[in-house]
């Protein structure tokens, strides 16, 4: 059997979408069929029914209608497969034969353009990588904004630096050579956090790539600044012929392309972020408990979308730092004007997303009137801006296009309540074109003359309920009900019948419903055209649109910050290019605003002289909470915000660097260890003098004696060797002989106050080491029931006075003295004296660690002749 032309079109159409799942149209339905049908009634949870193809079996169908797609579109997306929409080429009515259909637009994660469906301040980006060997370009877009970023790692052996700068994106698809994909242990992390990873290799000379780039942004690749970047350019020409293949569209919102370099931020890695909560809380990832949760008091999308920016890209250069204090400064002290600006700026809609609406054609009627109601406020905000005398907020008050030719034109055109839909009519406002006027005067005058005719019906056959309707099929028709049809007259030509009523034309009657439907056939049509010309006019203006938005967006993310400054009495931060960084009574910006207790101030003063603080102190002290405070206060500080503390000078810091906890390398299918050990070697390999470092428990995944070694080197290798502002906090006590050893170590521990049998946290730093470490103590405070802490202690009692394990440790010192240590004899004599004298039974375990540590260390001192 021959299948039927219409599966037959189908079936070739979806012979070249393979991959996708293909929404073919049908009338006011996308219906899909076989195995798509199978796929799509599962996931969307819609009816599977059948449809007759010619073929022996009916063809499994399913389909959702015309006007809801969108929804069933992203939820296929979320879940990962790609579709692609086939329309009807040409009108239904007027084709002769099979309606011609093609794909119009390929939807994947990284390119859906339907911005309801997203959190409005969240960008959705689309990475695109090529790999060179060691080098990488790296590209990122979001199609619903334009916004478009690249950079080049060249020579980066570390792949993991890579990982670091596509998660930065937190992208929802990825595209890649394939090389970059080949042994990548970090693809799967991107894959478990629900984004796309395909290969995208386009076959192009490389002439033709700068090419189809140079087109893009209508410059030459010299002005675009790509000339010497090879790479990125490898990475933006299969960016946009992604795009192009996939959107069969002009990008034209996508017009400016900002290159940045490795150096062009603090740098702050995957870790750094994660580690700090910045953008999102670790116990529940969400953002309420992260420092954009504290920060972001933004009313409009584009604003939050910023301020994420802005938290991810500290800036470095102190002149561009203080240009935002400044504008926060003076934000924080004018309260009026501050309260004025945010006013109007919380009558803005999202700008960004409908300028790009405007170039996919996506834009509607109501649409519109948001960018109006937006329009209308920027004269405002000009005026408010011109108050201000700060740099920045003067320069983009210079800057501010209000837009106004913009807001005429749709304020004259469009209607202030139109239709959604593009093909209703309703979109025209009268007075704006004559024909449009015309006609709808036609229309409506035509809905007088109907009611009139029914009046005159009703007279002259004496049926009072006699009604004219319409419907799609016949038209206009005279009702009548049942009862009263001997009354009909014989001029009335019968054309239905329902169970209650006959229904009638008459020749009249259609004459006027000619006029009335050509007059509003003729008027949709058009009012699309002349919504369509709108549309393209305002499409030239998308750049100075786009603009505008950005300043929005600026001075939407000041005003956050000087609100955030106001409620939780922050300070303007100083910061220079000196070395040290000085905070006096520094709070931690997110446990402050959630935490019962009262929060306690610390101070830090750290600089070439002394960088490392060696902090101790027992679990749960506030170890933790210090280091990250500094951090977060340093990077508050570099993105322009005031910050929680009494007093705060910071000297520039190049790169933020953490080392505490679990991080995405254990997903990735390494041990905690390795995956220790292998952060603090990344680290030690990037930091400069300039670098701020927190390392929480280095060591703490092995075995005591390796763990406290690993330690101390580590120390020792920063200190020696990289001079980086280093906070380590630590449980091994033994550490903190190291600040008499090196000069530029200190001692600092969270103090605690003993009474009996508890502990009492006061939270304060204060110089010197740790001495105890109320483990037991602590575990009774987190409510381990009063049974096991009281067996604890009895199990500590007996462990202080266990032969075995001090037997243990006299036999390790012995082995460490005889077998592994090479020395004189005469010093091995006197390392086997101290054994023998010393007083193990009577030691503590701890007090006997501590004398085996000082074994090993006076056993490699006589190794190395010292002694
Ligand atoms: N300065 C402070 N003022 C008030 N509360 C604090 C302060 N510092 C810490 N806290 C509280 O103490 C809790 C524990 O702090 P933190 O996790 O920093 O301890 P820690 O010493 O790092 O512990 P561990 O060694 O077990 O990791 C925090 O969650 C917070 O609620």
């Amino acid at each position: 059997m021959a299948v039927t032309p219409m599966m037959e079109q189908y079936l070739k159409i979806k012979e070249k979408y393979k991959d996708a799942i293909l929404f073919f149209r049908l009338g006011d339905f996308y219906e899909m069929f076989y195995e798509d049908a199978e796929i799509a009634a599962k996931e969307l949870e819609i009816a599977l029914t059948g449809r007759d193809a010619g073929t022996e079996e009916r063809a499994p169908m399913a389909g959702v209608p015309y006007h809801a797609a969108d929804f069933y579109i992203d939820k296929l997306i979320k879940k990962g497969y790609k579709v692609a929409i086939c329309e009807q080429l040409e009108d239904p009515a007027k084709a002769k034969g099979l309606v011609k259909r093609d794909v119009v637009r390929i939807y994947t994660p990284g390119t859906i353009i339907n911005p309801e469906s997203m959190d409005e301040k969240t960008n959705n980006y689309l990475v695109s990588v090529f790999k060179g060997r060691d080098n990488y370009g790296i590209c990122a877009v979001d199609v619903t904004t334009g916004d478009l970023y690249a950079t080049e790692l060249k020579n980066c052996k570390d792949i993991k630096r890579v990982y670091d700068e596509i998660t930065k994106y937190a992208p929802s698809e990825i595209i890649a050579n394939e090389d970059f994909l080949k042994n990548n242990k970090y693809i799967k992390i991107f894959k478990n956090n629900n984004c796309a990873v395909n290969i995208y290799e386009k076959q192009l000379d490389y002439e033709e790539k700068i090419k189809l780039i140079e087109t893009q942004f209508n410059k030459k690749s010299e002005e675009l600044g790509i000339k010497d970047k090879p790479y990125m350019a490898n990475s933006l020409a299969a960016l946009f012929s992604y795009l192009q293949e996939l959107q069969k569209t002009a990008l034209k919102h996508i017009n400016k392309l900002l290159i940045y370099e490795d150096n062009s931020y603090m740098g702050l890695d995957s870790n750094a972020i994660k580690n700090l909560e910045i953008l999102e809380s670790n116990r529940n990832k969400s953002k309420k408990g992260s420092l954009l949760g504290v920060l972001d008091k933004t009313v409009t999308p584009m604003g939050g979308r910023l301020l994420k920016k802005w938290l991810e890209e500290p800036l470095l250069n102190k002149e561009h730092i203080d240009a935002r204090l400044e504008a926060v400064e003076e934000l924080f002290n004018d309260y009026k004007n501050r309260q004025d600006l945010k006013q109007f700026l919380n009558k803005i809609y999202d700008l960004e997303r409908l300028a790009s609406k405007i170039v996919y054609q996506s834009i509607n009627p109501k649409d519109f009137i948001s960018i109006k109601l937006s329009l209308q406020n920027l004269p405002y905000i000009k005026e408010i801006l011109e108050k201000f005398n700060s740099r920045l907020l003067k320069e983009i008050c210079e800057k501010f296009d209000t837009l106004q030719d913009i807001y005429e034109l749709i304020d004259k055109s469009i209607k202030d309540d139109p239709s959604t839909q593009l093909k209703e009519g309703n979109i025209i406002k009268d007075g704006y074109n004559e024909t449009v006027d015309k006609l709808r005067k036609a229309s409506t005058e035509g809905k007088n003359w109907i009611a009139n005719l029914e009046a005159e019906e009703r007279e002259k056959t004496g049926i009072k309920n006699l009604r004219i309707g319409y419907n799609k099929v016949f038209g206009y028709y005279i009702e009548v009900t049942k009862s009263n049809i001997p009354q009909v007259p014989e001029r009335y030509i019968r054309k239905q019948t329902l169970a209650n009523a006959e229904r009638y034309v008459t020749p009249e009657l259609k004459e006027i419903e000619e006029t009335i439907l050509g007059a509003e056939e003729k008027l949709i049509e058009l009012e699309y055209q002349l919504f369509n010309e709108i549309r393209e006019k305002v499409e030239l203006q998308i750049v100075r649109i786009q603009n505008t938005a950005k300043y929005i967006a600026t001075i939407d993310v000041l005003i956050s910050f000087a609100e955030v400054a106001e409620t939780n009495r922050y300070i303007k931060p100083i910061v220079d290019y000196s070395d040290r960084i000085v905070i006096k009574e520094g709070r931690h910006p997110v446990i402050e605003t959630i935490s019962d207790e009262s929060y306690v101030a610390n101070d830090i003063d750290i600089g070439p002289e002394n960088p490392i603080m060696i902090i101790t102190g027992p679990n749960m002290a506030g170890k933790s909470t210090y280091m990250r405070q500094v951090a977060l206060i340093v990077l508050m500080a570099q993105i322009g915000s005031f910050v929680p503390a009494s007093y705060t000078k910071i000297g520039i810091v190049d790169k933020i660097f953490t080392r505490v906890g679990a991080s995405d390398d254990i997903f990735a299918g390494q041990s905690t260890f390795m995956v220790e050990m292998s952060e603090v070697a990344n680290i030690l390999k990037s930091a400069t003098s300039k670098s701020l470092i927190i390392l929480d428990e280095v060591g703490r995944g092995t075995s005591t004696y390796d763990g406290m070694s690993i330690a101390h080197a580590v120390i020792e290798y920063i200190h020696e060797k990289i001079k980086a502002k280093t906070l380590f906090a630590t449980h091994y006590h033994e550490l903190t002989k190291l600040e008499g050893k090196m000069r530029g170590v200190r001692n600092y521990n969270v103090s605690v106050e003993e009474r009996e049998d508890d502990i009492i946290f006061l939270r304060k730093i204060v110089p010197g080491g740790a001495d105890k470490s109320y483990g037991i103590q602590v575990s009774k405070l987190a409510g381990l029931p009063y049974s096991i802490v009281e067996r604890a202690k009895e199990i500590l009692n007996s462990l202080e006075s266990d032969k075995v394990i001090k037997s243990e440790l006299e036999n390790a010192s012995q082995q460490l003295a005889f077998t592994q240590i090479d020395i004189f004899s005469t010093a091995k004599d006197s390392l086997i004296d101290d054994i023998a004298n010393c007083d193990v039974d009577n030691m503590t375990p701890i007090q006997a660690l501590n004398y085996l540590y000082e074994l090993k260390e006076k056993a490699i001192s006589l190794r190395s002749g010292v002694l």
